[in-house]
């Protein structure tokens, strides 16, 4: 191990452990102006610096939401932004016991030679960059790879591409202190089953961590944002309880006990699926030696998108959409959600096939 690692490594534990706290989870807010614009758009509102601005502002500032989250995601301009009275994001964040992160990769581009699958960009100037977001007060940070599953895919090049890739990003923010979290996706596109994604999932897996280990990474001040395991979006779907059991087991044979949490991406979940799933998982009579919470994106935000359409006089309103998702994903990992957070929007489906973020 480096001597840069030596520095940090004991906060990059405690921070680490800190973001795994059961109850807390993360909010994924650092949708790329791409992707952000696509969620703007779906309420009619223009992507701009200023809407962007005030929909991240909701989020931030809606009353008793912060304590059930331990990190935020942040895209780079986020990180950089303040609230309408002038207080930066990431001191309001801080303020309130909530760890900014940032996202530090810069997208995926078509693996040459595959049939359409991916690699993730990011590494030009990563060192230098993770060196910027510290000293803006961020500490963790994110990096999306994305597998697919198909006739002949997941490849074993894009398998090892998308492995090697996280690791060497996983180091490099060690190196200067920014806790990686790593990402491997597996889309749910497909009319696969559940047996066939729990078998990807597993394969993926224990690359990631064959790589991590290869690139001398510090599992302990690490964290996994993965897929759950589910059937593909064009088969029959199957229960909350089908999915716990296939997820926490696919996780049990390849995720080491050192890792501190694992936080689910919701992956064009409904709301309230992303929520029943996770609850499932922490009822699950099973030893699980990690936190099993949320950094769900779409998940958390849909419906206080709609609720808020862009308008002023919406702001209150979305902002308790926005709790409750909070409050009633902080129960799911604790095992103790009952359920009736699902009325209307939230029971909608947010998958969009072949999405392209
Ligand atoms: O393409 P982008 O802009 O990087 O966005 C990818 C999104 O996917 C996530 O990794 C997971 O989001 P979901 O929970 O909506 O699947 C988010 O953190 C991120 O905003």
């Amino acid at each position: 191990m480096s001597a840069f690692l030596g520095n940090y490594a004991e906060e990059l534990i405690k921070n680490a452990k800190y973001i795994a706290t059961p109850g807390k989870g993360i909010l994924a807010a650092d949708e790329s102006t791409g992707t952000i614009g696509k969620r703007l758009s779906s309420i009619s509102v223009e992507n701009t610096e200023h809407n962007r601005q005030s929909l991240r502002e909701l989020l931030f500032t809606a009353p008793n939401a912060l304590p059930y989250l331990s990190g935020v995601i942040l895209f780079e301009e986020t990180l950089y932004q303040k609230t309408s009275d002038g207080k930066p994001f990431v001191e309001l964040l801080k303020e309130n016991n909530v760890i900014p992160g940032i996202k530090v990769d810069k997208g995926v581009v078509e693996l040459a030679g595959t049939n359409g699958e991916t690699t993730t960009q990011g590494f030009d100037s990563l060192g230098s960059r993770c060196q910027q977001y510290y000293k803006a007060g961020a500490r963790f940070a994110k990096w999306r790879a994305v597998l697919k599953i198909g006739p002949t895919e997941p490849s074993e090049l894009s398998i090892q591409q998308n492995a090697q890739g996280l690791a060497r990003y996983a180091r490099i923010c060690q190196d200067w202190g920014l806790v990686p979290i790593v990402e491997p996706e597996i889309l749910t596109d497909g009319n696969h089953d559940i047996k066939k994604c729990a078998a990807v999932t597993e394969t993926v897996l224990a690359a990631v961590y064959k790589a991590l280990n290869d690139h001398h990474v510090l599992l302990e001040g690490t964290l996994l944002k993965p897929n759950m395991v589910t059937p593909g979006s064009d088969s029959p779907k199957v229960t909350p309880e089908v999915i716990a059991e296939h997820t926490v087991l696919a996780l049990r044979r390849t995720v080491p006990p050192a890792v501190p949490g694992i936080v689910f991406l919701s992956g064009g979940q409904s709301e309230e699926e992303a929520t029943l799933n996770l609850n499932a998982m922490n009822k699950l009579d099973s030893l699980k030696p990690w936190t099993l919470s949320f950094s769900f994106g779409r998940a958390l935000q849909q419906s206080t998108l709609k609720t808020w359409g862009g308008k002023k006089e919406n702001v209150g309103k979305a902002q308790e959409t926005f709790l409750l998702r909070c409050k009633s994903n902080s129960e799911a990992t604790l095992g103790k959600y009952g359920g009736g957070g699902g009325g209307g929007l939230a029971s909608e489906s947010l998958f969009v096939k072949g999405y392209k973020y």
